[in-house]
């Protein structure tokens, strides 16, 4: 059914209840809607303003939705969801609220925090960036230092403690079990079948075979590794990351478009894909091989099992070639002028990131490209919060998922220093619309 209302009129209730309520509350406490320190925990309204506040909230939300569309809304919480599960997790378990100190303007860098709470500077930031995206503590120093805000504050009131260890520990896991409570008991009324005491029972007897200590004999087996084992999880991961990846954000044109293919000079005659998939760069949607007759030659690298069924068009047969290869095991052969990454680095960590780029450097020469398509952090905004909310919940998701990351520029330094002095980004570009950054890195520039 056509919605009854045009988004220009939810706006001007927007609008509308927003200015009763400011007027409503002049001169109390809430009068500034805030959310910084020591602004009150709750803003107390008559139950007309209550009402007020109740219906600019809901078409805040129809606003929101209508907007966004279908898709963009949807994955504006799926993403999300599993990030705030994550991430209130670790801020009860390490209790890192308690640890920033609670007073106005007081701040703690992201390294003290780290050893107040016992974990990894680099986990700490990440954690408390992506709550930061959830409004709760705000960064000081972009990237350096926090502090706490009244949403994070609250956090430090051991009334609060405890909802929110009820919330992740509780809740979160029996929520989890729900499918499985409703599959093995199907109809059941028994508060014994119930989704939490199937979690409450598995947690215990996971602890009770001393499973969740067991050394891990094999630490550089993957979730890639893992899932292997079940063909059904390998279907849906691709088909997944298959439609993900086909939204306009994610377009492969961006990453071709913004490099300098059409330019004589700059051009590579020759271009490696590594991790390449089916060839999504180099050879499909008419994109290099098609569009740039100056490219003479592709090479997409993947991993055996990948390009075991790589079919390359007869057309580009001359110019076009799949091969099998292991980025973590094996050094790059193929000469190339210019060598493509996209999507590849945010799946690792930096100590494996690191391998994958160690072994492309016997491959170099002097002014050898490497370009490479991925997410490059910016510092928080206050202006852009579900942007980079978005952001932020991918990293966490990467972290989760793979012990993966996304990087901010000073994270891409790092990590290609640590690799080989020699790489040098020349340039940073973040096409409009994209969800990727390009970013150009020369070799012994
Ligand atoms: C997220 S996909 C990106 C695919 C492609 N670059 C694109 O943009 O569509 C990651 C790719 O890395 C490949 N990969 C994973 N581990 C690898 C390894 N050890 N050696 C080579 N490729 C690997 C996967 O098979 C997959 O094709």
């Amino acid at each position: 059914m056509a919605p009854s209302r045009s988004v220009s009129e939810l706006a001007s209730i927007v609008e509308r209840n927003t200015r009763i309520l400011e007027d409503g509350v002049k001169g109390s406490p809430a009068a500034q809607f805030s959310v910084a320190f020591g602004a009150p925990p709750q803003i107390e309204l008559s139950p007309e303003l209550g009402e007020t506040r109740d219906e600019l909230l809901e078409t805040i939300e129809e606003l929101r939705v209508r907007i966004q569309g279908p898709m963009g809304y949807l994955m504006s919480f799926i993403l999300p969801t599993s990030a705030v599960v994550a991430v209130f997790k670790a801020l009860y378990t390490f209790d890192i609220a308690s640890h920033v100190p609670l007073a106005p303007n007081a701040e703690i860098s992201y390294a003290d925090l780290a050893k107040s709470c016992g974990i990894p500077e680099d986990d700490v930031r990440r954690i408390v960036q992506a709550a930061i995206t959830f409004h709760v503590f705000e960064e000081a120093t972009p990237d350096i230092s926090v502090r706490h805000n009244a949403m994070s504050s609250v956090f430090t009131v051991p009334e609060m403690k405890d909802i929110l260890g009820l919330f992740v520990e509780e809740q979160l896991s029996g929520v989890i079990k729900l499918v499985e409570s409703i599959q093995r008991f199907p109809g059941s009324g028994e508060p014994g079948h119930s989704a939490s005491v199937l979690a409450f029972r598995e947690e215990k007897a996971v602890k009770e075979l001393g499973i969740n200590r067991e050394e891990i004999a094999d630490p550089s087996k993957n979730f890639f590794n893992y899932i292997a084992e079940d063909e059904k999880r390998v279907a849906r991961f691709r088909s997944a990351m298959g439609v993900s990846t086909k939204a306009p954000a994610f377009t492969s044109a961006y990453f071709v478009n913004t490099l300098p293919w059409a330019n004589e000079d700059q051009c590579p005659e020759t271009v490696v894909d590594i991790g390449g998939a089916g060839g999504e760069v180099v050879q499909r949607s008419s994109l290099v091989l098609r569009a740039y007759p100056n490219v003479k030659k592709g090479v997409v690298l993947d991993l055996p099992e990948v390009v075991a069924d790589a079919q390359v068009p007869d057309d580009l047969s001359n110019r076009l070639e799949y091969k099998s290869y292991n980025f973590l095991t094996e050094k790059v052969t193929y000469r190339a002028d210019a060598y493509v990454f996209r999507h590849i680095f945010h799946d690792w960590s930096d100590q494996y990131a690191t391998k994958i780029l160690k072994n492309l450097v016997p491959a170099l020469k002097k002014g050898s490209k490497i370009w490479l398509a991925e997410v490059v952090l910016p510092n928080l905004s206050e202006k852009n919060r579900l942007k980079d909310r978005m952001q932020r919940s991918a990293d966490i998701f990467m972290k989760s998922g793979f012990n993966g990351k996304e990087r901010s520029k000073r994270n891409w330094e790092t990590l290609l220093a640590a690799s080989d002095e020699r790489f040098r980004i020349v340039n940073i570009t973040k096409p409009h619309g994209a969800h990727d950054s390009i970013i150009e890195i020369v070799f012994d520039a």
